[in-house]
């Protein structure tokens, strides 16, 4: 990843709090995440994605239609993504000074029909999701096949415009402040593969210590 990259990055975030960079993924790590998401998603290792806090954990089909598996680390491709993610976290913390500390990431298959209502990542003053990223893993993709991502200003209400519609080509990044930037996933006419991850800050306290888990 260049600085130029980078740089413009932390300015999205700063000024706007989200970007949008197509092709962010090297394309080699793009393949093999898709390669270990179909197979998984072939094996039946996806189940459907719950809503809200991981202890509110509820399915919701009328919000979300998603299928998703949570990294655990296992393979070449989950730990080259997290180093390549490594790198973003570090400059993101050095440009922005975020604190941005671990990170959690699932694969997530929207079929055919599938969708996530308008939503945001973070609940305002939760810390526990600070900075959004989403990757895209199709192998191309067009405006016709639906599912792209909406993304509203900070502040927009349901009426508002969305401040652009996100055609999820494949080894692109998108990247949102979690509690600011409202998002929505459009109906997808075919599978579309993809990543999601969080970073959180570390909630290390008095009395109390964040492990890396
Ligand atoms: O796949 C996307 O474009 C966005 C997914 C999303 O908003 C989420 O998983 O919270
Ligand atoms: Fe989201």
């Amino acid at each position: 990843m260049g600085d130029n990259r980078i740089g413009a990055i932390a300015d999205d975030l700063a000024t706007k709090g989200w970007t949008w960079q197509p092709l962010l993924l090297p394309d080699a790590l793009t393949a093999a995440l898709r390669a270990e998401l179909i197979a998984r998603d072939a094996a039946s290792d996806l189940g459907p994605a719950g809503i809200g806090r991981e202890d509110a954990f509820q399915v919701d089909r009328s919000v979300r239609r998603t299928r998703i598996t949570w990294f655990d680390g296992s393979t070449p491709a989950q730990q080259d993504f997290r180093i390549w993610a490594e790198t973003l976290r570090n400059a993101l913390n050095r440009e922005l000074l975020l604190g941005l500390f671990e990170m959690e990431v699932c694969f997530a298959v929207y079929p055919p029909g599938g969708f996530y209502d308008r939503h945001l990542d973070s609940f305002a003053g939760a810390r526990n999701r600070v900075v959004s990223l989403v990757a895209y893993l199709n192998e191309d993709w067009d405006e016709a096949r639906g599912g792209a991502l909406a993304v509203w200003a900070a502040g927009a209400g349901e009426k508002d415009a969305p401040a652009a519609r996100i055609i999820p080509q494949p080894g692109g990044v998108v990247l949102m402040l979690s509690e600011a930037i409202p998002h929505e996933v459009e109906v997808t006419q075919e599978t579309r593969y993809g990543l999601a991850g969080w970073w959180r800050v570390n909630q290390s306290g008095l009395g109390r210590i964040d492990p890396l888990s």
